[in-house]
């Protein structure tokens, strides 16, 4: 296959292709994704992660959709939203939601992020100094800031030295109190705000008045968004890549993903 051409609707397994052909049957679909390792194939430079051409293409071909073909579409990422928006490019009229629910800007609403007051600032601060001396010490580690929480990545590391660097962050800052501490793919993040992305896809449910809502995502902090998913309702839970899930469907890569979004919009252009 030319790489990047993927494989057209054959890819996707057929329970999958059933779940969407019911899900763009309904009035209001709601249609959220996952960023990075979903729409962006995952990179060391996480600066360099960008969404694949053809998915970026059927999500502003499913943007455009009006009437009662319309569909309502949300990015939910561990993002800042500011990256977020500069990496992924969502067309206008994207709900998202950043920080993995601390930032969310709404369709058609002013963007609110969940302020830090003083103590949470003060720990925010502590952490992120822990952190980097944790990142200081450990070769091929480095540093991510956000508005509530900070990440350690460890993609450039080697083995040993990435699960020592883990396990200092998750066994030291991770451990204080008021602090968060979520693992991902090559990631350790330490948040200092309550938040995860089920809420965040209930709140995105409520906001459009979603019939139901596919949710496409690829890593551990999105399995708080499949246990809030209800398929028996129509809703489309899609893990992308390896690993235990508990969505109801799985595609093998962000490929895939493209393959899915154009299959969906076909569907709904019928
Ligand atoms: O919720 P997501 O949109 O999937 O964001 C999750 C994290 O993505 C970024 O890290 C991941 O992607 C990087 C670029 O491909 C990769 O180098 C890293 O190993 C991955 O974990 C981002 O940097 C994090 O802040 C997000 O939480």
């Amino acid at each position: 296959m030319t790489p990047g051409a993927g494989t057209g609707s054959g890819s996707l397994p057929p329970a999958l292709r059933e779940a969407l052909e019911r899900l763009a049957a309904l009035p209001r679909p709601l249609v959220v994704l996952d960023f990075d390792g979903v729409l962006a194939p995952l990179v060391d430079d996480r600066d360099a992660a960008r969404p694949l051409e053809r998915s970026s293409a059927a999500l502003a071909a499913l943007a455009a959709l009006d009437g009662d073909r319309a569909v309502d579409l949300a990015l939910v990422s561990g993002r800042p939203l500011e990256p977020l928006v500069r990496l992924a490019s969502p067309p206008e009229g994207t709900s998202l939601v950043g920080s993995h629910g601390a930032e969310v800007r709404l369709a058609g609403a002013q963007e609110s992020s969940a302020p830090l007051d003083e103590a949470e600032t003060a720990l925010l601060a502590d952490v992120v100094d822990r952190v980097r001396a944790v990142a200081g010490t450990h070769a091929g580690t480095d540093v991510e800031t956000k508005p509530a929480g900070v990440v350690l990545h460890t993609r450039r590391a080697a083995l040993d030295v990435a699960s020592s660097a883990q396990r200092a962050v998750t066994d030291g800052p991770g451990r204080l109190p008021g602090v968060r501490a979520m693992r991902g793919k090559d990631v350790v993040e330490l948040a200092v705000l309550d938040v995860d992305k089920g809420r965040s896809v209930q709140a995105l449910r409520a906001s459009t008045g979603a019939d139901a809502v596919l949710y496409a995502g690829d890593d551990v902090t999105d399995e708080h968004a499949f246990a809030v998913l209800d398929p028996a309702a129509g809703d489309v839970g899609v893990h992308v890549g390896d690993g235990s899930t508990a969505a109801a469907h799985r595609v093998a890569d962000p490929e895939a993903v493209a393959d899915l979004l154009e299959h969906l919009l076909a569907l709904r252009s019928r």
